[in-house]
Parts: C-alpha cells; structure tokens; sequence
C-alpha cells in the first residue's frame, strides 16, 4: 500500500536507534536534525505527491506482481514507457525538489539485480530471481524506500579486491552459514542512505575468480545492527543551524537537499532470502550492466531538471536586475535550456531504443544510455558557469539573510542589494542568487553531474564496449569501394537498412524474443 508523507515520516521514526555521527558527534534523532532537515523534507515532498492527482500517474504504477498501485521506484521497467516515465518523473521531481529524489537508485539496483538473478538462474541452477521477485514484492507491498550502495572505498585503484592490503576496502563475505552469510567492509558516497528503509548492496566493479568473497549482492534494512554511518559535509552545512525565528534558510537556496554518507558494515548477518548473489564472480559484469543502463538513463532526467531549474533562477536574475533583453543573456539562457532538452531527450531516445530481457525487464539502450550520463558528465558544468555569469559578482558575493535582517546592518544591505526593478525586492534576488550558489557550489549537484552514477570514464569505457566497431567500418568498406565482393556489399547495405540507424551492440546481454 502507497504511505503517505505522514505514514512515510513515521515509519522512519519508528526504525531502531542508528548510529550515525555527524562532525565527531552522535546524532540522536535523525528526524529533527538540522543538517539533515532538507533531506527529510525532500523524501517526505516524494511520498506527498504520490498521492496527488497530478502526479499519481507519473510516480505510480500498478505493479506486474500484485496489480496495486506502487511507487515507480519498487517497480521494475518492463517496456519503453515505463522507462520513459522515469526519465520524466525525474525531470520533474527534480522540478520540484533541484536534488536528488532518495528513491531513484533503489529502483535501479533492482533493474540490475532483476535480469541478473534471471541469468545466474538459467545458467547455474541457482534460484536468485524467485527470492529477489519475493523481496520486490516485499517492498511495493510496504512502500519502502531502498537506496543502493555500489561504491566500494576502493583503496588503491589498480589493485584487484581480493589484492587490497585493507580488505573493507571492498564490501566482502566473512562467512558463509546455512542460514545467510556474514558481510563487512565500506560503501561511500550513499546518496540518501539515512532515510531509507533497506539499504540494497552490489559490487561496485568487474570481478575474477579470485575476487570470489567480494562477490555479493543483498539487501538489509538500514537500522541492522553493525552499521554505522557518517554524514558527509557540504560547504553550507552550519547555515542548518542558522535557521529559526525571522531566518527562513534563505541562505540554504531552498526548502530541499540531498545528504550522501559513508557507512561500515561489520560483520553483519543477512539471512538467506536477502542474499542475491553470492561468490558468483562471472555475473558481476552482467549484474553493472543492467544497473548503469538504467542509472545513466535516470541521469539524464534528473540532471535535465535541475538544469530547467538553473535556468528558471538565471532568468529571474536576468529580469530582476534589468538585462533579460540583452542578445548575449537570451543566447545564454537558451543555451542552458538546451542543455536541459540535450540530457533528456538522450535519456528519452536511450529508453525507447532499449530491450526486452528474458526475465521482463526493460533495459535502455546501453550505447545511448552511457552517452547520455558522459553528456551529464560536461554541459551541466557550462550551465552552471552561464547561470553565475548572469548571477554576476554581488549575487556571488552576497550579505548573509542574518546580515539582511540584523537590526544594525540590515537596512543598508537590502539597499544595496537592491536590484533596482521595482516587482522584486533585496530578498528575492538573494533568493534567486542563493538557489544558483546551492547547485553551483553549495550542494553536490555539480558532484553528482560528475561522479554519480559513474565517473566519464566509466561511461566512455562502457560506451565503446557497446558500440559495433565492424559495423562502423564496414559501412565505409561498402561506400568507398574498399569492399570488393559485391554479395558482400549487398549484405553490409541490407544491414544498414535492418539497423535503421543503430550502431550499437547489445554484447551478451540476453535479449527476449518479443523485441
Ligand atoms: C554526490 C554524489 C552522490 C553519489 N551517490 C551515490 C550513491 O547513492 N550510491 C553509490 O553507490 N555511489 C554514489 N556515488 C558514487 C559514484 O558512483 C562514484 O563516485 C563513481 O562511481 C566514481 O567512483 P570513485 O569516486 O571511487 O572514483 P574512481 O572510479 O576511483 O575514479 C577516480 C579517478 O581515477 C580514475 N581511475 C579510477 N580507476 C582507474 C584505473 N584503474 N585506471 C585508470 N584510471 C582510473 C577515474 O577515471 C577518475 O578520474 C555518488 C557520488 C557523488 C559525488
């Protein structure tokens, strides 16, 4: 059954104590914690709009399993609209919100885990999807919210897991026992992970035989003993304090945020039917596939919404201190809206151009997918440099909301900060300007751009493996004649034409009959 924001914030409150520290402090209730304020109040905004009309359709679907209305976020994509929706419900909830949604990467360690059980299965005879399809329904039954934890500390980078002098750098199996396995190592960067219900947990990379213990996928409720977490900072995170009496939070640039944590896993137990995947090196790869085929794709959608709402701010700006008739500051903001249309409409073209797979689920083009998060990667970056060009050096530079309402300076501030177009005051540009420093400086958006989801790299190593280097070359074999046979130019022109465009290569991924 679908929670309300009431039912939501009460179920997070009634988890058991968690041990979660913030600037060498335990925090005591992670509800009213300031710091954490905006980030609760994000994840609440998402289970409100569930519930309105306008809304109802975009974020929840009737599940495949049980036929009731769930969140888009516990039901896997199973066709080209449904991975449509999820470009557009991210697009817009990060309308709504400017961060990110807390409920999005659970989905996607589900679209990963989903067809990689299914594989595992047909190949080896294990029977991973029947229990990770148990534990889905689990979930859209109770409206969980699941967040997935994929990055590993890592250590050093060019060294294998098994080959780590500090073996937690890599999420790890202490013991297999009939009953469930033993697990402990770190995960960083968790986006959300405090407000989450279930914490879902695959390999951060590809793995050999050797790596067999840091083979391991499961889920665990977020207040398992044996956890503990630490918030990461951000640079405007003591501003949280300041607000209170007559200081709204203005300098916080707005009512919503995300928070990313580290968290310790030592030695925790997770029973047998939370294990989805354990020792089985090979599918690692598979498993990553799935996964970032959809995370990139999500990518493109949140990051087209923050970009409309960057562009929205700039445009403000732009009216309020008189140039939004200026031929340089029209060509900007259009190029940023443009940014915002190049990242959803790859994030649009990558799920339409996607694929059945023999389980059911919808993977998104993988070629398209990786290039929309390299995309990701880059021209939000130029829109951020646009929007604080328009921001210009005051908006930079701007008084505190203290300082514009203290009794001695106050005054003098809001004078100067005046914009000078009569319809807008000192407070509204200081508004405009701080909901600009939030994306561009203030918050890890711009790190989310870049690293979440994967870095470029990550994605440029994956898109060349999903790109049909023979069919680039040979389509230039047949057009200049370097190809002499000319059946085999026939073949090469009919190929082209079935391909109607498609250069990608699905690899090994298994594909079902229907498409
Ligand atoms: C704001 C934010 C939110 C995030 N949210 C989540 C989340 O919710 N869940 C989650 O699991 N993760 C999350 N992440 C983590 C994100 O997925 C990782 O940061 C990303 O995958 C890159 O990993 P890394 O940071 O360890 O960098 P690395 O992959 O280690 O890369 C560091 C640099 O070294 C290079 N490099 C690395 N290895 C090699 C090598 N062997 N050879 C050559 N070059 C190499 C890379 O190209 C890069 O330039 C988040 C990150 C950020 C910043």
């Amino acid at each position: 059954m679908l929670m309300t924001k009431e039912q939501f914030q009460a179920s997070i409150r009634a988890r058991k104590p968690m041990n979660v520290y913030f600037l060498g402090k335990k925090i005591e209730d992670l509800t009213t914690f300031p710091p954490l304020a905006a980030s609760f109040n994000a994840i609440s905004t998402i289970y409100d709009l569930q519930s309105r009309p306008e809304w109802k359709d975009l974020i929840t679907v009737p599940s495949h399993l049980s036929g009731q209305p769930v969140s888009i976020y516990n039901a896997p994509l199973r066709s080209a609209e449904d991975a449509n929706r999820k470009t557009r419900a991210a697009r817009a909830l990060a309308e709504v919100v400017g961060c990110c949604t807390h409920r999005c990467t659970g989905s996607e360690a589900f679209a990963g885990l989903g067809p990689a059980c299914y594989d595992m299965d047909q190949d080896l005879g294990t029977h991973y999807f029947d229990r990770f399809m148990k534990f889905l329904d689990y979930v859209q039954r109770n409206d969980l919210t699941c967040t997935v934890t994929v990055t590993d500390v890592k250590g050093l980078r060019t060294l294998a897991p098994h080959e780590q002098p500090d073996p937690d750098a890599y999420v790890h199996i202490n013991e297999v026992r009939d009953d469930g396995i033993v697990i402990s190592g770190y995960k960083c960067n968790q986006t959300g992970i405090l407000f989450a219900h279930e914490i879902v947990i695959v390999p951060t990379t590809n793995m050999r035989p050797e790596d067999k213990d840091f083979a391991l996928a499961c889920a665990v409720p977020a207040d398992t003993p044996g956890l503990t977490f630490v918030l990461g900072r951000t640079p405007q995170d003591k501003r949280f304090f300041e607000v209170g009496g007559d200081i709204e939070g203005i300098d916080l640039g707005k009512k919503y945020a995300d928070h990313q944590a580290l968290v310790y896993f030592d030695h925790v137990f997770v029973p047998n039917d939370r294990v989805f995947m354990c020792g089985e090196t090979k599918y690692v790869g598979r498993l990553l596939s799935y996964f970032t085929a959809v995370h990139r794709l999500t990518a493109g959608g949140c990051k087209a919404g923050g970009c409309s709402a960057l562009c929205g701010a700039a445009s403000l700006i732009a009216d309020m201190i008189g140039v939004q008739k200026a031929g340089h500051i029209r060509t900007k903001l259009t190029q940023m809206a443009m940014t915002a249309e190049t990242v959803y409409g790859l994030s649009l073209a990558s799920g339409v151009e996607g694929f059945q797979h023999p389980s059911g689920f919808w993977i998104p083009n993988p070629l398209m997918s990786h290039t929309c998060k390299y995309t990701c990667t880059q021209m939000p970056f130029e829109a951020v440099r646009l929007a604080r060009d328009i921001l210009a050096g005051f908006g930079e530079t701007a008084p505190s909301e203290l300082d514009m309402r203290s009794k001695e300076v106050g005054e003098l501030c809001q004078r100067a900060f005046n914009p000078g177009n009569p319809a807008y005051t000192a407070m509204d540009r200081l508004r405009a300007g701080r909901f600009i420093e939030h994306m561009a400086r203030g918050s890890n958006w711009t790190a989310m751009a870049l690293h979440g989801g994967g870095n470029q790299e990550a994605s440029t190593v994956m898109a060349r493996s999903f790109t049909d280097w023979d069919y680039l070359k040979n389509l230039v074999r047949a057009a200049t004649g370097m190809e002499k046979d000319p059946a085999r130019v026939d073949e090469i022109i009919a190929a082209i034409g079935k391909r109607q465009g498609r250069i990608c290569t699905n690899r090994d991924l298994p594909q079902s009959d229907n498409k």
